[in-house]
């Protein structure tokens, strides 16, 4: 029972801990992450609060140094799938039925759970298991997995508040229902924060999901479900389910209690998603609601008229190779004009050799390893092409090693022709390409720019002149979804600036913003009339 309309603590971004040498929060993590390094847990599926065993087991692994075991991960069959569905099924009406504010504190709480005891645990993880840095993983894992918990529990309220206007003698009301059927969230494995935000915002709307973690984010995904549970997520709200990708999927998405979908990862599996829902979609209680945020091949176009080389060279080297190039956002392809180059050149080079990648246990490196021997491959396979190719120069990095860990150095090659793989393929590493164009041909390359690939996520430009600025935003309005100007084009911070991209990059329902808890909700009118009419004639006849 509820006697009060509530508010919810007003939210603010997560304050990033800094982690300086010296500092008691270095002391705390490193301690952790030496700890978890040496123990090798069980990691068993969770469905309806209950923990399986499958005896199916995969090891997990650490990326910087392969052949040191961090987990074993038992992996769900078709059997489990089907019961993890029958869980969230049984559990949906009792979690609808709980009042809003009951789920959002669950939230609200686990979000303080991740920035106290749980913050080491979490950050941790995610650094052993997908090779992350002390400052991307308190980044990723703890500040915007509690912003994503906190912001949304503020937007459910504001969704809620939206109501229809009454006319005189009626009372017009919307009830925000959840969806008719289960929610699968199926989750990447570069950012934690997005595996634990796919499954909670639609279980804050009162939905209850079946959540797929990926495999190489095994470690930091359990200890984020674990953490639910502790913050009082209720059996069977959100089942955890680490399996095979398509397994799962052979399952859970013709299953006809299918609600709604909320992946994140590539845009092939998110079309190969989207086309079984479409094979399925007469054997549904009701049409699956779709949201996808898929993959991206995101630009800086500097302008001759940019404020200057060294900001352009930071923007390139943080936005290209930060969190490896592992980072939907992360800058792929640049357009730098031919006065302005030799300059970037200069200060890339600087930024590149102080740059230092290895094992992210030694808090002084910048870059950690790419996730597993299939991404080192795709991106060493590029990275040797553009060494052959007579019209490709690489101008920094091009070394791949992988005797201990899938180490890939900051890779920028130069191409000559703008419309080259390097300047349309989603690589998803630290490989950046870059075109040299002449600068009287700044309209002709910003077209180039806005048509060359399919993806349409992140974009920044770089300039002085504001009328290049305009020029930009207009000519590049559908090339992005999140644009930004004088800056890298990554980094987006919930709260301020709403996550997402259209075309081949998604179905752009911003992460972690009111639009995005829209799409897990399905509401319904109802018109309540105080006093009927008692006769049936329109007034003006008779
Ligand atoms: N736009 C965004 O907001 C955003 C954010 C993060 C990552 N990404 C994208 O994610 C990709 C990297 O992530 P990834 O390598 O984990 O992506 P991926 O597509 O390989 O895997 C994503 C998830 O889908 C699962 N999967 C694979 N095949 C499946 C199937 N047939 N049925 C059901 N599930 C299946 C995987 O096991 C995993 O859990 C990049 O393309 C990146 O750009 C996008
Ligand atoms: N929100 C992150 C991207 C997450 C995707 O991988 C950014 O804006 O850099």
């Amino acid at each position: 029972m509820t006697h009060g309309v509530f508010r919810v603590p007003v939210p603010t971004n997560e304050p990033i801990q800094g982690y300086a040498p010296g500092s008691p929060e270095r002391a705390s993590l490193s301690a952790k992450v030496a700890s978890m390094s040496k123990e090798v847990p069980e990691i068993p599926l969770i469905i309806g609060g209950e923990e399986i065993r499958t005896g199916n087991v995969v090891e997990v692994t650490m990326p910087h140094n392969h052949r040191h075991v961090i987990a074993k991960a038992h992996l769900a069959g078709a059997a489990e799938v089907k019961k993890a569905i029958d869980a969230a099924e049984a559990a949906r009406h009792d979690w609808d039925a709980l009042p809003w504010e009951e789920r959002a504190a669950v939230l609200l709480r686990a979000a303080d759970l991740l920035c106290g005891p749980w913050r080491d645990t979490i950050n941790a993880s995610t650094m052993i298991g997908q090779s992350k840095t002390c400052h991307q993983a308190e980044i990723d894992a703890a500040c915007e997995m509690a912003d994503f918990f906190r912001y949304n529990a503020s937007y459910a309220v504001q969704l809620y508040q939206e109501q229809p206007e009454s006319s005189a003698g009626v009372w017009n009301r919307l009830e925000h229902r959840p969806l008719d059927g289960y929610v699968l969230a199926i989750t990447p494995f570069n950012f934690t924060s997005i595996a634990g935000n796919l499954p909670t915002a639609p279980a804050l709307m009162g939905n209850t999901a079946v959540w797929k973690p990926s495999h190489t984010a095994l470690l930091s995904n359990y200890y984020t479900m674990k953490m639910l549970e502790a913050a009082g997520m209720p059996p069977g709200v959100i089942n955890f389910l680490p399996g095979d990708g398509p397994t799962v999927g052979n399952v859970a998405i013709p299953d006809h209690r299918l609600g709604g979908i909320h992946f994140t990862g590539s845009t092939r599996t998110f079309q190969h998603i989207w086309k079984e829902i479409g094979d399925n979609i007469s054997g549904y209680g009701q049409y699956p609601r779709i949201v996808g945020e898929t993959g991206g091949k995101d630009f800086v176009f500097v302008h001759p008229s940019a404020c200057g080389a060294r900001e352009v060279a930071v923007a390139l080297a943080r936005g290209a190779f930060e969190f490896q190039g592992q980072k939907c956002s992360a800058a792929s392809r640049a357009y730098v004009p031919k006065s302005l180059w030799p300059d970037v050149k200069e200060h890339l080079a600087e930024i590149l050799s102080e740059m230092k990648m290895g094992d992210v246990a030694d808090f002084s490196n910048f870059i950690g390893a790419v996730i597993d021997d299939k991404s080192f491959a795709k991106l060493k396979g590029a990275i040797d092409r553009a060494k052959d190719e007579a019209n490709v120069e690489v101008v920094f990095g091009g070394e791949c090693d992988d005797s201990e860990g899938y180490f890939i150095q900051p890779t920028v090659a130069v191409v000559q022709d703008p419309k080259h793989d390097l300047m349309r393929t989603e690589y998803f590493g630290p490989l950046l390409g870059l075109y040299v164009y002449d600068d009287d041909r700044v309209d002709e390359t910003l077209e180039l720019c806005a048509t060359t690939s399919p993806y349409a996520l992140t974009g920044a430009i770089f300039a002085d002149d504001r009328y290049a600025v305009r020029k930009a935003v207009n000519t590049l309005r559908f090339a992005a979804g999140n644009f930004y100007i004088n800056d890298k084009p990554t980094g987006a911070v919930v709260g301020q600036q709403p996550f997402g991209g259209s075309r081949a990059s998604g179905t752009n329902d911003k992460a972690g913003s009111i639009l995005n808890l829209l799409r897990w909700v399905s509401p319904r009118t109802i018109k309540e009339t105080f006093a009927p009419p008692t006769d049936w004639r329109y007034p003006f006849l008779g």
